[in-house]
């Protein structure tokens, strides 16, 4: 594994409105995250694991400290920027957001239509062997509605990881789903992200999957403590 990290993030902090004031929810994160690695954030509801994550995927300003994503720090006002570091992300959520009105094919296609040299012709191929890598070949005609969770599920991995993203970032992705479903989900993240050298961060509750990881990590009350021992 490199020693060179994809993501520095220094001493970072941030604040929501509340009210008339604003309340910190992350107090000054510092961590370093390295290519191929998959890394779990744990900790309490409210630990600030989501805006933690948001903030990595550029779906959040940064208000104080820095993030660097591959060389290039995600700063205020250069949305330039932003673009091209959201190109190297892949975002896997708990409800998945996949666009109802599109086949599976279709969304797994989305992310190849933001790169000016791929058409349908070339995105369909891609889109297709994903789909069948994660075990949805029969399905890729169907729309998101006619599929069970597991299967919605996969279906965004395919979307997140379809451009081969150098960083996956995943927000619960096992929450909605029965615990051999969420094993197999997960098992889906970590073949295809060692096949492609991704990094991949998780935050998950779900102990079960634990195992993934290479590192964990543990955000408690908007503070980092990184490397508690793996159980079991
Ligand atoms: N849009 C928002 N406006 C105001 N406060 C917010 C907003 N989003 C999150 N918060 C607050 O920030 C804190 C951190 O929220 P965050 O969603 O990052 O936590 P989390 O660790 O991901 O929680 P969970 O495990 O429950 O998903 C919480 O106190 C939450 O209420």
């Amino acid at each position: 594994m490199s020693r060179e990290p994809i993501i520095r993030v220094k001493d970072l902090h941030y604040s929501f409105r509340e009210g008339e004031g604003m309340k910190e929810v992350l107090h000054g994160v510092s961590a370093d995250f390295y290519p191929g690695e998959i890394v779990i954030i744990m900790g309490p509801s409210g630990s600030g694991k989501t805006t933690f994550l948001k903030l990595l995927g550029g779906l959040r300003t940064v208000q104080k400290g820095s993030i660097e994503i591959d060389g290039q720090l995600l700063e205020k006002g250069r949305k330039k920027d932003l673009v091209s570091v959201r190109r190297k992300i892949g975002f896997i959520f708990q409800n998945h957001h996949l666009i109802a009105s599109l086949s599976v094919c279709q969304n797994v296609m989305m992310p190849l239509s933001f790169n000016p040299r791929e058409t349908a012709a070339t995105a369909r191929p891609q889109a297709l062997d994903i789909l069948k890598q994660v075990g949805l070949a029969d399905h890729v005609n169907k729309k998101p509605s006619q599929l069970s969770g597991g299967q919605k599920q996969r279906v965004a991995i395919a979307r997140a990881l379809v451009h081969n993203p150098r960083i996956v970032l995943a927000d619960e992705p096992t929450a909605s789903l029965d615990g051999k479903t969420g094993r197999e989900v997960v098992d889906h993240i970590q073949r295809l992200a060692k096949q492609s050298g991704a990094t991949i961060l998780l935050v998950t509750h779900d102990s079960r999957i634990l195992d993934v990881a290479d590192r964990l990590i543990e955000l408690e009350d908007g503070v980092l403590n990184s490397d508690p021992p793996i159980e079991g």
